[in-house]
């Protein structure tokens, strides 16, 4: 506390103290990740620019409660469905990533599904650090049919890593992510807020339109692609109320670029047009977009060349 600021507030008033910090999601596919994270921002995520704080972390959402800013940031290799195989270089990367970020959270949030612990639950658990504090979110609550059985499951879970704490909720019940946000509350330092409260996040709009465009794609293209596809972003111009965004989407294969592209181009004009559709809502203006499929194999084994294309 600083002594000479005058503009304390009266003695004895009550003045909540200010707490702020990282959260990160982690949790095999499918468990629920992306319910719960839009569940606990409470609503698509949106773009605004940061207000003070330099963080190396993409900011997935911001949810301001209270007393306290929780700052949801991105663990790449966990937000997809899609798992990495055969792509060596992509995958010790995104290892390395995964690690880095829960280093420097304040909690994680380890999310499994109630009364289940498999090969691919523990995978993610063994990349948490040691230390750190971390709350096992027992999602699905709600499939549980036998709730009484789910007591010596989470007995056995408490002798398999020194949780924190135990949630048992489902990610699509609003009273129980209201809960658990005041579970994580005290996790967080005591320390001003990095954002202004509506900040929702602060991940920048080229990088927006290449999540958005790669979502499309995966969406569209269904299990077909595999994981090592990627959207880069050639260019971004912001003219008046319009946007002119170039990409090129990078696949392995002749044939996947065929995947890509569809029957006489439909898909890619899907692509684009769903894309396009969703980024004039985000950014609140008019955007052009032009999509480009280049064939570039081998490019995940490629140390260099994955970190001209960010992921490092
Ligand atoms: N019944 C029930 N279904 C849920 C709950 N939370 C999530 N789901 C469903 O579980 C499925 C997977 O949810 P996601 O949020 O996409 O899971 P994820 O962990 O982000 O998945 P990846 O993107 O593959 O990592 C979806 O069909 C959700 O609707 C829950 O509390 N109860």
């Amino acid at each position: 506390m600083n002594d000479s600021t005058t503009a304390a507030p009266a003695a004895g008033a009550e003045m909540p103290e200010q707490r702020c910090g990282l959260v990160a999601i982690v949790g095999r596919p499918n468990v629920g990740k992306s319910t719960l994270l839009n569940a606990l921002v409470g609503q698509k995520v949106s773009i605004t620019s940061r207000k003070a704080q330099t963080t190396r972390h993409r900011i997935t959402g911001i949810r301001s409660a209270d007393a306290a800013q929780f700052v949801f940031v991105d663990t790449p290799g966990f937000q997809t469905r899609h798992t990495v195989k055969g792509a060596g270089a992509l995958n010790r990367n995104l290892n390395k990533t995964v690690q880095s970020v829960m280093g420097d959270v304040d909690v994680v949030l380890f999310v499994v599904e109630a009364g289940r612990f498999g090969l691919d639950d523990a995978k993610v658990l063994s990349l948490v650090p040691p230390g750190k504090p971390t709350l096992l979110v027992a999602n699905k609550l709600d499939l549980v049919r036998r709730r009484a059985e789910l007591a010596p499951w989470l007995k056995s879970m408490q002798e398999r890593h020194p949780f924190a704490e135990f949630v048992p909720l489902a990610a699509t019940s609003p009273d129980d992510v209201r809960r658990l946000l005041q579970i994580v509350q005290p996790y967080l330092p005591e320390q001003p807020w990095f954002y202004d409260e509506e900040a929702l996040t602060d991940r920048s709009e080229r990088f927006l339109a290449s999540e958005i465009i790669r979502e499309k794609l995966f969406r569209l293209t269904g299990d077909e692609l595999p994981y090592t596809s990627t959207v880069v972003i050639d260019e971004f111009k912001e003219e008046g109320a319009l946007r002119r965004i170039a990409a090129t989407i990078i696949v392995e294969r002749e044939a996947h670029k065929g995947m890509v592209i569809g029957d006489k181009g439909e898909r890619l004009k899907r692509i684009g047009t769903d894309a396009r559709v969703e980024l004039e809502r985000l950014m609140d203006g008019k955007v052009f977009l032009e999509i480009w499929v280049k064939v570039r194999s081998g490019w995940a084994d490629d140390e260099a060349r994955l970190k001209s294309y960010g992921y490092e």
